[in-house]
Parts: C-alpha cells; structure tokens; sequence
C-alpha cells in the first residue's frame, strides 16, 4: 500500500467509536474525531452568525455560544431544522477532515489516519476510508452508556432515527467488532483485524 491506510469507524450511537478509536491510536493510528471538529464548527465567528440568524438567539448560552443541548433538542426533533443546521456547518467540517487528513497523511508519526464519525456514510466521508469499521453493542448496554452522560432512551432514540438504519451502516461496513459487556477484549479484535487486512504483521 503506497498511502497511509485510513480506517473509518461507524456505529450506534454509545456504541463505542470512540473507546475504539482511542484503542487505535494506541496501535499507532491518528484520530479526526467528527464530533469534535462539529463542535469547532459551532465556535467559528462566521458559522455562529448563520446559526443565530437560522435558528435565534433562544439557542445561545449566557455567554454568547451555542447551547449545544438546545440546539439539538430542535434539530433532532425535526429534518428540516437539521438540514439547516448541517447546511451551515457540514461544508466547514468536511473542509477541516480534509486538512487534517492531508496532515496526517504526511506525517511519520500516523501508521494509519482513524475518522471516527457518525454520519460517515450520510456525509459520503467514507470516500477517504480503506476500510470501514462497524462497531456494534446491543441497544440496552448502548441505552445504559449514553445514560451515563445524562441523555435518556428517547434522546438516544431521536438521535439515532436521524441517520441511516443501523442494518444498512453495518452492511456496508468491511468488519465488525463487537463491544458487549461479554465480548472479546477490543485490542484484541483489532490486532487481528489489522493483521487480517496486512496493516500489521
Ligand atoms: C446538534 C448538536 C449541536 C448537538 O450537540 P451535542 O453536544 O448534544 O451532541 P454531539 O455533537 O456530541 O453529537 C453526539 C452524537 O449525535 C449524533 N449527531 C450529531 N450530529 C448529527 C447529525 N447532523 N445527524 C445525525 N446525527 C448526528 C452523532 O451520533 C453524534 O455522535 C451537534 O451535534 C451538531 O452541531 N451537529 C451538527 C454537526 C454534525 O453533523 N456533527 C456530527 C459529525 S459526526
Ligand atoms: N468496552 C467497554 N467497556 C466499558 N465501557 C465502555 C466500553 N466501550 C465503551 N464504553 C463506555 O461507553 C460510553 C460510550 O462510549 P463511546 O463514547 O466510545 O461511544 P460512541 O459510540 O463514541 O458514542 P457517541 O455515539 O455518542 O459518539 C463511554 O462512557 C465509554 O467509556
């Protein structure tokens, strides 16, 4: 392989990208994590200006940021305010996977590049991906993680009903790695899916 592999990871919401993706980095990957770079997203002084302008000052927080709880409680309760949202910021973010993707592609460092997002396949991100990784946990061990970070069943629920059935995010990804309380340790299944794909001897 003349490029540096890049590995996408999708799944559940709770499902576990990101411990997955961490346990990647500890293999030597680099990580553009989507999430966060969505966040950056909300901060940038142009982006802000059309979401007040798209949505009101009602989703602003005392100081002057998103309030990124309220924001979501209205676009995950309806496609077309998500559209508008994503409208603003999906283009900024793509921008910004694409830089950091250049990046990592040049630097020694990076064995591979992880992109850990949700919407991968909504957003047609995975067009830089070698692979796509699916991680997958039941929905009640999913329901119990994301309670822990204080959204219940229905925020889970709204969230996940606005991107492609699990079924179809699974079918089209190139491996599974299973993340149940009882499944086999993560670093494990990876190494042999790394070895499996002759990323790693
Ligand atoms: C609506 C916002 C403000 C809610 O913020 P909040 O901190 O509550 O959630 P967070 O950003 O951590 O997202 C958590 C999960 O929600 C889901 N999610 C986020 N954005 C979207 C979206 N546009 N479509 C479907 N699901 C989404 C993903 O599964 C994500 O992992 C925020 O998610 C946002 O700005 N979204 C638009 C940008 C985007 O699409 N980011 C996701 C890149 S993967
Ligand atoms: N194998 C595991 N063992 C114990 N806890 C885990 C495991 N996998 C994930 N978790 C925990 O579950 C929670 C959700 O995991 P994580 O944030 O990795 O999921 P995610 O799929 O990235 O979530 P989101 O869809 O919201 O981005 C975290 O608190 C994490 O520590």
């Amino acid at each position: 392989m003349n490029h540096k592999p890049v590995i996408g990871i999708v799944g559940g919401i709770g499902a576990g990208k990101s411990t997955v993706s961490q346990a990647l980095v500890k293999l030597g990957g680099c990580l553009i994590d989507a999430d966060q770079i969505g966040h950056a997203a909300l901060r940038d002084a142009e982006n802000l200006q059309k979401i007040i302008e798209a949505f009101g000052p009602k989703i602003l927080k005392e100081d002057g940021s998103v309030d990124r709880r309220k924001l979501g409680s209205i676009v995950f309760k309806d496609p077309l305010e998500r559209e508008k949202l994503e409208s603003i910021v999906i283009p900024w973010i793509s921008d910004e996977i694409r830089l950091r993707m250049k990046d990592f592609s040049a630097n020694p460092v990076c064995q591979m590049v992880i992109l850990d997002a949700a919407i991968m396949l909504e957003t047609g991100w995975n067009g830089v991906c070698d692979k796509i990784l699916f991680v997958e946990a039941s929905l009640s061990t999913r329901e119990k993680r994301v309670k822990a970070r204080g959204w219940s069943a229905e925020d889970l629920r709204d969230r996940e009903s606005s991107q492609l059935p699990l079924e179809v995010k699974k079918a089209r990804a190139d491996a599974v790695l299973a993340n149940d309380p009882d499944s086999p340790e993560i670093s494990t299944q990876l190494v042999s899916l790394l070895k499996n794909w002759g990323w790693r001897r």
